[in-house]
């Protein structure tokens, strides 16, 4: 399913609208019609008693439509204007003129105080304060509001988006509703499926408002969530080159762990040969772990890390490699980055950077990325997002597709922004969200089992754009099985790596409903 920012959308409307004649009033009843469908499914309507808050734009026009039918279908709808009626136009005003004749109650308020004995009566609230039209932070009535709505502890159904979070960011505007459910119009917003605001929604529903497949299909949307394809079929015939051959060129003294959780996630996850270039010193320890892996013991720095002189080795090892990847605990010892960088422009196969590897490219050293012939694939938390664009933390998160996009355009490289809902951006302007995942994998070494995730994929012969996306979704989904069995609290990179089995096995042979749906969004017909 495409994803739309806040402007795509207003330009999908006024498509709607003006190409196809769908006028505003039809899009506002749709979208009234899909969300009272949710809460008659939730909450039932006839002897129920709802608040609904509006705002003074068209979100509020959908709540008075969600009233309409509330009211037709036999329940008792209390509409709190929070707005300026009379600033209501086109489809919204219609409706407010509507409901006006209506027995409903209108109560138009100033202070938030005036309606806080209402909450005891009601049965549940809906929430069409603000929608995509949010443009600065909240204040005054409108926080006093949005507190109140998530301290009554009512059932919540937020309209389009839960007030208070930003369409494009997915980030609060100073306060938002804590919402049960949310039905959003036309497509989902970014705001929809980033956190916080993924969190702030409760269940996502979409409906597509009756536009048209060819404007919410559109290949204008460059945004979609990720649903890589399936894994190719495995060669009955194939010996362990067929399965991919990697180089990992990771470690250093004291990092023992991110070089073996790579190159045997990358075993676990199906790839068939994992041969890893480590600190001779730190060799035997990792072998005594996984001795499935071919070692190539590297010379070191008097740090214990990577030396430089081991460049021309690796160069020529690396020619007969489908993918390198490089970075995982290689540490910060300067000869090592430098190393780093000699590869990037030495490697004339697929590359993969990671952890200390990606520091190494950043800042003046990204002109090796733009330069490459090979493929190059980045796999940055936000901190190293950060390094790599110049850009504070801060000012990621304020347009975080916007800058992933941007960047994996100009160093024309296959970016994955890790975190929870990871974004892989193509050099090609896509983005890809990915819903597999839990926050027990916010725990040390959980990137180095994705970065060999992503080479196994490779590995297995999917195209390298495919194969990242897939790695993405298949590391979510072994956190998912593995949470499932241990809780998130416990697991750890360890944990992910053992699930990568089983992961691979439920991908082939169908993930079961309970984790499909929470990768899946409800389309509401
Ligand atoms: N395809 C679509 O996108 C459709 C959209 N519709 C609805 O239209 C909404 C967008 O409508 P609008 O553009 O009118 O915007 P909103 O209804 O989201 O709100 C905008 C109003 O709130 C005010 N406002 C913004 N930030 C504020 C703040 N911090 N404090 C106080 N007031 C603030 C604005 O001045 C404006 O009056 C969507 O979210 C959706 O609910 C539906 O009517 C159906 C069709
Ligand atoms: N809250 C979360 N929900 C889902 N996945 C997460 C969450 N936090 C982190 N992850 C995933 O865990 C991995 C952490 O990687 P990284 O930050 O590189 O850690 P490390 O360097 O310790 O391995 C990434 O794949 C990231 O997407
Ligand atoms: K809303």
């Amino acid at each position: 399913m495409k994803i739309s920012s806040v402007n795509e959308m207003r330009e999908m409307d006024r498509a709607a609208i003006e190409q196809y004649g769908i006028i505003e009033e039809i899009l506002m009843e749709n979208a009234g019609l899909a969300a009272f469908g949710v809460i008659a499914e939730q909450i039932g309507a006839e002897g129920k008693a709802f608040l609904i808050f509006c705002g003074g734009g068209n979100n509020g026009g959908d709540g008075l439509v969600v009233a309409r039918k509330i009211h037709s279908d036999g329940g008792k709808a209390h509409i709190i204007m929070l707005g300026d009626p009379d600033g209501f136009r086109g489809a919204a005003r219609t409706n407010f003129n509507i409901v006006s004749r209506l027995p409903v109650t209108i109560t138009r308020i100033s202070a938030a105080d005036e309606v806080r004995g209402e909450f005891e009566r009601c049965d549940a609230v809906v929430d069409a304060i603000f929608g995509t039209g949010l443009v600065r932070d909240v204040g005054g009535k409108y926080r006093e509001i949005i507190e109140m709505i998530n301290a009554a502890r009512k059932p919540v159904i937020s309209l389009d988006i839960p007030s208070g979070v930003h369409g494009d960011t997915g980030n609060v505007m100073g306060v938002s509703v804590r919402a049960d459910h949310t039905i959003t119009f036309g497509l989902p917003k970014i705001g929809n499926l980033l956190y916080p605001g993924y969190a702030l929604g409760g269940t996502l529903h979409v409906t597509h408002i009756s536009f048209p497949p060819s404007l919410y299909r559109s290949d204008a949307l460059h945004m979609a969530v990720s649903v890589p394809p399936a894994l190719p079929p495995r060669n009955p015939d194939g010996h362990k080159g067929s399965f991919g051959d990697v180089l990992f060129i990771a470690g250093a003294a004291g990092y023992y762990g991110a070089p073996c959780f790579a190159a045997l996630s990358f075993m676990k996850a199906g790839g068939g040969y994992a041969r890893l270039a480590a600190p001779a010193s730190v060799t035997p320890f990792i072998a005594a772990k996984g001795s499935e892996l071919v070692f190539i013991p590297q010379k070191e720095t008097p740090s214990g890390s990577i030396a430089l002189e081991n460049r021309d080795v690796l160069t020529e090892i690396s020619r007969d490699m489908d993918m390198v990847v490089i970075g995982p605990g290689i540490s910060l010892d300067r000869e090592s980055q430098e190393l780093v960088r000699e590869m990037a422009r030495r490697a004339d196969v697929p590359l993969l950077a990671d952890g200390d590897g990606i520091t190494a490219l950043c800042g003046d050293h990204t002109e090796i990325l733009r330069q490459r012939k090979a493929p190059t694939v980045l796999t940055p938390h936000m901190g190293e997002m950060a390094r790599i664009t110049g850009l504070s933390v801060a000012e990621i998160s304020a347009d975080k597709v916007g800058v992933l996009r941007r960047t994996a355009a100009d160093l024309n490289a296959v970016i994955v922004l890790k975190g929870a809902h990871t974004l892989i951006g193509l050099p090609d302007q896509r983005v890809f969200l990915n819903m597999s995942g839990n926050s027990g994998m916010a725990t040390a070494g959980s990137g180095d089992v994705l970065t060999g995730t992503i080479a196994a994929m490779f590995g297995l012969g999917l195209p390298l754009a495919d194969a990242v996306r897939k790695g993405v979704f298949i590391h979510g989904l072994s956190g998912d099985l593995a949470a499932r069995e241990k809780g998130e609290d416990g697991i750890t990179a360890r944990d992910i790596t053992e699930f990568l089995p089983d992961a691979m096995k439920a991908d082939r042979e169908g993930i079961d409903s309970g984790l499909r749906a929470r990768y899946t969004i409800d389309v509401i017909a």
